[in-house]
């Protein structure tokens, strides 16, 4: 019989014969009943009275699950349970899921194998993929016990929903004991029901009971189609636990990829190619320069457009990239795959334990932001950027030296420009038509619209910045260079900046042409007034036609006979009247728009030319940090706005605070990872400039679209018609969600050891102080905001106020390897209804050790996991959960890539059970 190994479900489609594919919607098989979104089949296993191989042997078995296909009879190795050690009687605590997509019908057959483990360190089998032996080969660190199968038919069909099997050795001849299998229904539990089991190892001393409890479907289906728009490959393991007052919780833990990992970056790499596109033709638009401004325009837009280049062709690359939504943490250094999110997953636990409410705990996990490919030799973006400022401000290079706040302004200003001057345009000719069609409410509208629109034109250009770039610019023209700064009266740039804003000092003032002080100030002015007072006479005509109008009427009512001859009269009267205020006002819009587009650019010519091509480069990495940090961003928000669609709390907490989204970080402060954590907390704090948007979907595509520039990006999320129904009014009405983005870091391996001993973990304390201080601010914010009984978990506010405190002064204690602040950054981040994020390098193994510890103390401090099987519970998750499966599918080897050094360095909960890691290709 052939074997293979289970991958995904995606893969799932190649373990069935070509003749049934077509038929996968329709297979001739018989399907299983099941709830929608809900898995196929989900099943426990125990084993009774097993026989060792050799007298006087303890066994420490486990199954491993296969699937023999009924047509084409491929077994295809499916899952393990975890090993129990000591026992002929193990029930095990890892059971087996089927995810609702999977082709398993009532004719496919199980089959379960029984392993006795020799050495857990060797157990290689179970590590890698090997072939299914029909007799497997004892030096492996495992023997062969006995095997059984049964069909799907058989179970799920069968009086108590459990089968009994007979053991045999593989010559079928040999009872060896037999395995219990019992079907559970995670979503439709049966009450009462209890099977009281005794363990008798170490680890199972406790009486063990079965409850089943009704349970509130939690996953919903409605969220179906929008929410499988962004997942893909989910991997789902099921593992039953026990509770400190012995009755069993049932957990399902569930990974999956998302397809945002690419949708976002190409649809920001895309912005960034429109945004750069612009400024380049902005700068072209500069018009006519003195000879040392236009050489350095040229230089400027040469570099700009071999930018430019770099950006369309990752973008051209990337849209070649078909096949799996995910970058694994092999591929973390491609460069076509720079604004590719690493390793980027949704690790789900579903928690179903007796008496209590089913509940969902979600973590995104993802590879730190950071540029792999341009590498960490001089730091990360929080080192380069301040130097790069600093250098730019001091060095004298023949420019202007405009600060960062400036440069930001002046983009500002171009953006308002581009989007206000057709507006102003449109509502212009909206105006004149409903002149034209003399109708006064639609006259009085686009006359409000015009209005509203030019004052916020007339607003953006109230900035000093644009008085002293004009100066500027003016200066820069051929024929007028200065020996003395150009600085207007109340520049912009005071204090240290003022200092800078110079002129190169080697070029002389001709003669021949105006010096400054012939530089008329108030025409700006002028210009700029115009366009208000343009409006003003508009408003002013309006008001007198529709008082004409009015009397006209009243005149009518009193004259009915001279009605015709004045509405023609007066219908041609309105267009003509307005037209040429209309023109005017476009003409002195057109004016402004003209001087203040050329001015802002002037600043940016001299910031791109200040720094070049350093500048370029950072901006580069800046945007590939931010591209795979607002990958993570935007599947944390649509996941969590799905979850949160029928609490009213948390769904008011979004419109009137805005989302707490929480990263945690386990990367060390030496050598490269430092750099890494540079990047990352820059990327992080860029994702303040990201606001949410909710909106009604018109098709079948729910891919969330950006629009915006590098500073300020809106994300507008879509929802089906039902789904969005269930808004509040605000958010349907399209309010701005905002985010505060928080990181907390504390690396945990031999190189924070090393760090801590010989190096340097300043970076790390400032940046968790830092973030403690937003932490606080959003606290404040929420606290002001909401009333204290709107969230489920916010019984005592008093709670939420002594986790910060304790944060404080776990920040403040400065202790090695303080993983408490990773524990209290979560639990208020749970509290505060936030999105969660953990982050290692490749979110593979430290990122797996950080998720199901966490998972495992939620279960303990939320559900009453037995203490005494916390470890275990650790352990199984470790062993056979989702988290080995990323390992597996990131470098096709099931072991976690820690070496017996690291080991020892990690706090004692971080380690992986025996047998689960060392040497793997990453
Ligand atoms: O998922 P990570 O913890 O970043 O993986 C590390 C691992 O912790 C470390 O022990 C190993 O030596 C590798 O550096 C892993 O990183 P890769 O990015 O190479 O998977």
């Amino acid at each position: 019989m052939e074997i293979k190994e289970e991958r995904s479900s995606d893969e799932a489609r190649q373990f069935l014969p070509s003749s049934q594919l077509d038929s996968l919607g329709e297979p001739q098989f018989t399907s299983i009943q099941r709830i929608a979104n809900e898995p196929k089949l989900e099943f426990s296993l125990a084993c009774k009275d097993l026989v060792a191989a050799t007298r006087d042997r303890k066994l420490n078995t486990f199954i491993q699950v296969s699937v023999v296909h009924p047509v084409e009879h491929i077994l295809t190795r499916y899952s393990s349970t975890e090993i129990v050690e000591g026992t002929k009687d193990p029930l095990f605590l890892t059971g087996v899921t089927f995810p609702p997509e999977y082709p398993i019908y009532e004719e496919t057959k199980i089959k379960l194998t029984v392993y006795d483990v020799k050495d857990k360190s060797q157990d290689t089998v179970r590590t890698s993929v090997l072939p299914d032996h029909k007799e497997p080969r004892a030096d492996v660190g495992r023997s062969f016990l006995g095997c059984a199968t049964f069909r799907v038919g058989d179970l799920v069909k069968s009086k108590e929903q459990q089968l009994t099997l007979t053991l045999r050795t593989s010559d079928a001849g040999r009872t060896v004991g037999t395995i219990e299998v019992n079907l559970l229904k995670m979503g439709e539990l049966e009450e009462g029901e209890t099977d009281h089991i005794t363990a008798d190892t170490q680890d199972q001393k406790s009486a063990l009971v079965r409850e089943c409890t009704a349970t509130e479907g939690i996953s919903g289906k409605d969220n179906l189609p929008s929410l499988n728009a962004v997942l893909r490959n989910p991997v789902c393991k099921l593992y039953r636990f026990p509770t400190s007052d012995n009755k069993w919780m049932r957990i399902r833990e569930q990974m999956a990829e998302t397809t945002l990992s690419f949708h976002v970056p190409k649809e920001l790499i895309n912005l960034h190619i429109k945004e750069d596109m612009r400024r380049n033709q902005e700068l072209k638009d500069l018009g006519e320069l003195a000879p040392h401004w236009d050489n350095m325009r040229k230089s400027v837009i040469a570099h700009c457009d071999q930018m430019l280049s770099v950006y369309q062709d990752t973008l051209a690359e990337l849209g070649k990239h078909t096949g799996s939504s995910f970058k694994s943490s092999c591929s973390k250094g491609e460069k076509t795959l720079e604004f590719i999110p690493i390793n980027l997953h949704l690790q789900r636990m579903h928690v179903h334990s007796p008496r209590l409410k089913d509940a969902l705990y979600d973590v995104i996990t993802v590879g730190a932001p950071a540029a792999h490919f341009q590498g960490f030799k001089n730091g990360g973006l929080r080192k380069l950027l301040s130097k790069f400022e600093a250098e730019r401000r001091n060095t004298g290079y023949q420019c202007i030296y405009y600060s960062p706040e400036n440069t930001a302004k002046a983009k500002e200003v171009l953006s308002n420009i581009n989007h206000l001057q057709p507006l102003i345009t449109s509502h212009a000719d909206l105006l004149l038509s409903s002149a034209s069609q003399r109708s006064p409410d639609s006259l009085k509208n686009s006359l409000k619209m015009l209005s509203e629109k030019t004052e916020l034109f007339v607003h953006a250009f109230k900035d000093q910045l644009v008085r002293s770039a004009l100066l500027a610019l003016y200066t820069a023209r051929p024929g007028c260079v200065l020996k003395k700064p150009a600085v207007p009266r109340n520049s912009a740039e005071e204090g240290a900046d003022a200092q800078h804003q110079d002129h190169p000092s080697q070029i002389k003032r001709q003669d021949s042409i105006p010096h400054h002080s012939e530089y008329d100030e108030e025409e700006w002015d002028r210009v700029w007034a115009n366009v208000a007072k343009s409006l003003n006479c508009l408003i002013a005509m309006v008001d007198r036609l529709l008082e004409k109008d009015i009397s006209n009427i009243k005149e009518d009512e009193n004259d009915p006979s001279a009605t015709d001859c004045k509405v023609l009269h007066t219908g041609g009267d309105w267009y003509e009247q307005l037209y040429p205020l209309v023109i005017t006002l476009k003409d002195c819009m057109g004016e402004v728009v003209t001087r203040a587009k050329q001015s802002m650019a002037f600043v940016l010519l001299q910031e791109l030319a200040c720094g070049l091509p350093q500048c370029l480069m950072l901006t580069l990495r800046r945007d590939i940090v931010f591209s795979q940090a607002l990958a993570g961003l935007v599947c944390g928000f649509v996941i969590k706005l799905h979850t949160g669609l029928h609490d009213q709390g948390f769904l008011q907490q979004l419109h009137t605070v805005g989302l707490l989204v929480q990263y945690e970080g386990l990367l060390s402060t030496y050598s490269e990872e430092a750099g890494m954590l540079e990047d990352m907390a820059v990327g992080i704090s860029d994702l303040q400039k990201v606001m949410f948007k909710v909106i009604e979907a018109k098709s079948e595509d729910f891919l969330p679209i950006i629009t915006g520039r590098r500073e300020h990006y809106i994300i507008e999320v879509q929802l089906p018609a039902k789904m969005f129904e269930l808004l509040p009014q605000e958010i349907k009405e399209g309010k701005l969600l905002h985010m505060y983005p928080v990181l907390f870091n504390v690396g945990i391996n031999e190189q924070q050891t090393l760090a801590e001993r010989f190096g340097d973990t300043t970076l790390q304390e400032n940046i968790n102080q830092e973030n403690l201080e937003l932490l606080k601010e959003y606290y404040k914010l929420f606290m002001e905001k909401m009333p204290p009984d709107c969230l489920p978990h916010f019984q005592e506010q008093n709670d939420l106020k002594g986790l910060l405190e304790s944060l404080h002064q776990n920040i403040q204690a400065k202790k090695r390897k303080n993983v408490e602040i990773m524990w209290l950054a979560a639990t208020i981040c749970r509290k505060l209804n936030g999105v969660r994020f953990t982050c290692c390098k490749s979110a593979k193994d430290r990122t797996s050790m950080s998720v199901t510890l966490e998972q495992c103390s939620i279960l303990r401090d939320e559900h009453q996991l037995h203490k005494d099987f916390f470890i275990r519970a650790l352990d199984c998750m470790r062993r056979e959960g989702c988290r080995i499966e990323n390992v597996l599918k990131n470098v096709k080897c099931r072991k976690y890539a820690f070496n017996m050094i690291q080991l020892m360095a990690f706090p004692k909960y971080y380690r992986p059970p025996e047998g689960t890691y060392g040497k793997a290709d990453t």
